[in-house]
């Protein structure tokens, strides 16, 4: 039977990350997508030009919409915004009686940008992530989430520990930013660490040496979700998952001056990145 996934997030008018990311990886692993735009951002490689957030009714119109209408198997969230946005997710999130629901706390462009108000924080700690199968911060959103530093290995299997207090079912901390402290430079593998309050599991591929980084979170968050749609368990979706951003960023694209996207489609392209 076909499934079904569904995106609540941003859109980023350059298509590689966002709601354009999140399609195109439920795409290309054979699922259906559907959307809930939370805001508009008009953005390329190269940085983030504006930001427009879609009114809370108008996000609670969407859901409703999707919800009664369809039969979804698995919902990603990404950039909420706000906190009046964060209440009609949750409220929609309930009505709904939603499963598989896998929450990247978007914080910041990786240009740099905010995509969430300083005082969401607390709303999407109280409210959102007690609703999530599993969360997905970088480095730097496991450090405002927790309010200290995480940097090492060690720092982040200590706050995947205290993450999990808040909460959420599971915590994958990805460790595409860190750093080998002792060479100054990040590390030579990108390691992800994952608990759901019993294994302390890593996640870990080669780091490719590419500038196309953007989108990778969205990226990676999207196919967990396409597999725990297809009812794949957590560990297992996360394995693929894994594999399938380690792929999109080994064939990401030179598209635009910027940091380039992920390749979603290089098995079907001719086009095959740098
Ligand atoms: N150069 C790389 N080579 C291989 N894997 C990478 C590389 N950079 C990041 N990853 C992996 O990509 C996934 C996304 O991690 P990352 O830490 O980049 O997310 P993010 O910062 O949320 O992304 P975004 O740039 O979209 O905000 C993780 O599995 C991470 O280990
Ligand atoms: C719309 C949007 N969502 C998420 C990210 C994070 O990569 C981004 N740059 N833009």
């Amino acid at each position: 039977m076909l499934k079904k996934a569904l995106t609540i997030a941003g859109s980023d008018s350059g298509g590689g990350a966002g709601i354009q990311a999140d399609l195109k990886t439920f795409s290309a692993l054979g699922v259906y997508g559907l959307s809930v735009i939370t805001s508009i951002t008009a953005q390329n490689t190269t940085g983030v030009i504006a930001v427009e957030d879609i009114s809370p009714t108008m996000v609670a119109k969407q859901i409703d919409a999707v919800f009664s209408d369809i039969q979804i198997d698995a919902v990603k969230i990404g950039m909420v915004s706000n906190r009046e946005i964060i209440k009609v997710i949750v409220e929609g999130l309930r009505k709904w009686d939603v499963k598989n629901i896998v929450l990247d706390p978007v914080m910041m462009s990786e240009s740099g940008s905010r995509l969430l108000d300083v005082e969401a924080r607390s709303t999407l700690i109280k409210e959102l992530i007690p609703l999530a199968d599993i969360i997905t911060p970088n480095l730097f959103e496991a450090s405002i989430l927790l309010e200290r530093d995480v940097i090492t290995l060690k720092d982040m299997e200590n706050a995947v520990k205290e993450l999990t207090k808040m909460g959420c079912s599971s915590v994958l901390l990805k460790g595409g930013h860190l750093t080998d402290r002792t060479l100054a430079k990040l590390t030579t593998k990108a390691i992800d660490v994952y608990y759901d309050g019993q294994s302390l599991l890593r996640y870990q591929a080669d780091r490719v040496k590419t500038r196309n980084i953007h989108g990778t979170g969205c990226t990676y968050s999207s196919a967990i979700a396409a597999y725990l749609a297809f009812g794949f368990k957590m560990d297992r979706s996360i394995a693929r998952a894994k594999d399938y951003i380690t792929g999109a960023i080994q064939n990401s694209l030179n598209i635009g001056d910027g940091p380039g996207p992920t390749n979603h489609f290089y098995n079907l392209w001719k086009e095959k990145g740098e």
